[in-house]
């Protein structure tokens, strides 16, 4: 500190001790004075004491405000700013009563950081957090910090599942969130009347960007659904398979550009892949072809060409993480490299729905729907940025979970020999005049549909039961379990007012693809693949990434 400052120091210094001193009874003055010297030390000593008191104060006011007012999007750069000025206004308080080394400054700055901290932990961990009486590991109850490292490694469905075995149904996994696996409970959070969507959906939504079905919640979601997508699929439901199933019908009648060529040769198919293969790029397809009647050709070419799925994958990656910590959504999506795959998402929806427009209605097609029902409402077209956004969700949404879903199945039956040959059976008998793409036949496919919903399901809850899903009389399963089996708990689709919209038309998708691979090809495990490692390349981010099924298909003769 250069000396002139170092003198000012000193004398404001001494002014405040002449005020202490002024303060402070006779006796003690008269033995302030003797020992003034040391006396000095001692009250800069508690002026320091008082500046650090003052911070851990002030960041527990801070934490109690927080709390109250929890800081979300627009709001959390304003936090954030007061989170950081505000020690530095205590150090310089600290510098104007009694100026100290720099590392005293360090100390406050740490001291308000430090009992910031001290006091939201030991407030998650309290019995005075409402969620205290909830089971959890404390790690989840302290931050959901965890919770991102957990689903940075894709790990949440394995977590998820442990932490309910070891606390039970209800379990704390995060410091003011609980998890629940009670079929009893499904009415209460998703049906009508029941929670409304909290930030971990909102953290979704760029406030720049048009919002999509998914992200909105209450009133507004429910008449954007019923006025949009759900709307317009039901207009569709009525010939959903003749309206769009070309991409099934070219992709599926000939089979080669699943990746199978014909004459009895014995190919390696490899089903599920990322980088994308098959499944992915025919569900891709298959959504572009039901929403914009059209417009990827992924399954022809063989290939993802402009690396959609891999955008997709990124995006659905990042989208998982923030839901974890919504404060930092806002700021992360002012991080350039983080909304990459984001923007040129947007880029190529916009992109299809040009082409779309130019190409004219001549397919009845989502997209047709869509914006007959925005038109309808406005009359202009206001929405149209709206109806860009939902009918890009139902690709996505559409796309990953069917394809996941068709992954799953034939990594399941393939495993489970039985299975592979009552569902083969099935087929073979329904479609006896060798036209799978028959959807009107697909309710007789009563086995193979129950083969779609299994695993997970009480009782023997880890197991493959699809017996579970067919009626009692039905069923080779134990009658016991088969009381006990709660179709409550079948939520892959979700349950009440947010549920899938795209279910049916998911079920009609898969039944026709596993009906007619089935019908030409025979599948085995390819010889060299480790199959029961398969499961563990599983990785959950909202959507599921997966490592390569190896599946041989030898057609049939
Ligand atoms: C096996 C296939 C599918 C599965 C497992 C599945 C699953 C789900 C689930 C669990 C939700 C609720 C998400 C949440 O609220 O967190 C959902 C929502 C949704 N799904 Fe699907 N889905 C599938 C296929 C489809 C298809 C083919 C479409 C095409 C239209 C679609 C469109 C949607 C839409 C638009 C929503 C948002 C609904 C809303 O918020 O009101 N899904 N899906």
């Amino acid at each position: 500190m250069p000396a002139q400052k170092r003198l000012e120091g000193i004398k404001v210094q001494k002014q405040i001790h002449n005020i202490y001193m002024t303060l402070l009874p006779r006796q003690i003055a008269s033995y302030v004075k003797s020992t003034s010297g040391q006396i000095i030390d001692d009250i800069r000593a508690t002026e320091e004491r008082l500046i650090e008191s003052l911070a851990a104060l002030n960041s527990i006011t801070n934490h109690l405000f927080f709390r109250k007012y929890e800081p979300f999007g627009r709001t959390v750069p304003y936090a954030l700013v007061c989170l950081l000025v505000e020690p530095i206004l205590l150090c310089l308080v600290q510098a104007y009563v009694s100026p100290v080394r720099w590392t005293r400054y360090l100390f406050t700055y740490g001291a308000f950081y430090a009992s910031l901290l001290s006091s939201i932990i030991l407030y998650r961990l309290s019995p005075f957090h409402p969620l205290a009486k909830v089971p959890g590991p404390m790690m989840h109850k302290v931050s959901k910090l965890w919770s991102v490292w957990i689903c940075w490694q894709g790990r949440q469905h394995t977590e998820f599942k442990a932490m309910h075995d070891k606390y039970g149904p209800v379990v704390r996994t995060g410091p003011n969130e609980i998890s629940v696996v009670d079929p009893s409970a499904v009415n209460d959070v998703l049906g009508a009347g029941g929670l409304p969507k909290g930030k971990w959906y909102l953290a979704r939504q760029d406030e720049r960007a048009p919002s999509n079905l998914l992200t909105l919640t209450g009133e507004k979601h429910a008449n954007r659904r019923e006025s949009g997508i759900e709307g317009s699929m039901q207009m569709l439901s009525k010939n959903t398979m003749r309206s769009s199933p070309k991409v099934l019908r070219c992709s599926l009648k000939d089979p080669s550009p699943l990746g199978i060529a014909g004459g009895g040769m014995t190919l390696m198919l490899i089903i599920s892949e990322l980088p994308p293969t098959t499944f992915y790029l025919h569900s891709f397809d298959f959504m572009a072809e039901f929403v914009f009647g059209g417009g990827s050709d992924m399954l022809k070419e063989g290939k993802d060409k402009k690396e959609i799925l891999e955008l997709l994958e990124h995006h659905m990656i990042t989208g998982a993480l923030v839901a974890h910590i919504p404060w930092f959504f806002y700021l992360g999506n002012r991080i350039p490299r983080a909304t990459e795959a984001t923007l040129k998402m947007r880029a190529y929806a916009v992109e299809w729905v040009q082409t779309r427009l130019a190409k004219g209605a001549k397919v009845k097609d989502l997209w047709y729907h869509l914006t007959d029902e925005a038109a309808r409402e406005k009359e202009e077209h206001p929405l149209m940025k709206e109806v860009v956004a939902d009918a890009l969700l139902a690709i996505v949404a559409g796309a990953d979970t069917t394809s996941v879903a068709l992954t799953n199945f034939f990594y399941m039956i393939l495993k489970h020999p039985e299975h592979y040959q009552r569902v083969q059976e099935e087929v073979d008998r329904v479609y006896a005049d060798g036209d799978a793409t028959d959807v009107s036949k697909q309710s007789r496919l009563k086995y193979l549909s129950a083969c779609l919903n299994p695993e997970c399901f009480y009782p023997r809850t880890d197991d493959f039961v699809p017996s579970r899903w067919l009626s009692a009389n039905n069923s080779d399963s134990d009658s016991e379990d088969h009381k006990r089996h709660n179709r409550k708990a079948f939520l892959s689709f979700s349950s009440g007012p947010a549920n899938c919209v795209g279910k049916k038309l998911a079920r009609q998708e898969m039944l026709m693809v596993i009906s007619l691979l089935m019908q030409r090809f025979k599948f085995t495990f390819a010889q060299d693949f480790d199959w029961e490692q398969w499961p563990e390349t599983m990785k959950d981010f909202f959507a599921t990434s997966r490592g390569p099924l190896r599946v041989v298909a030898r057609t049939k003769s």
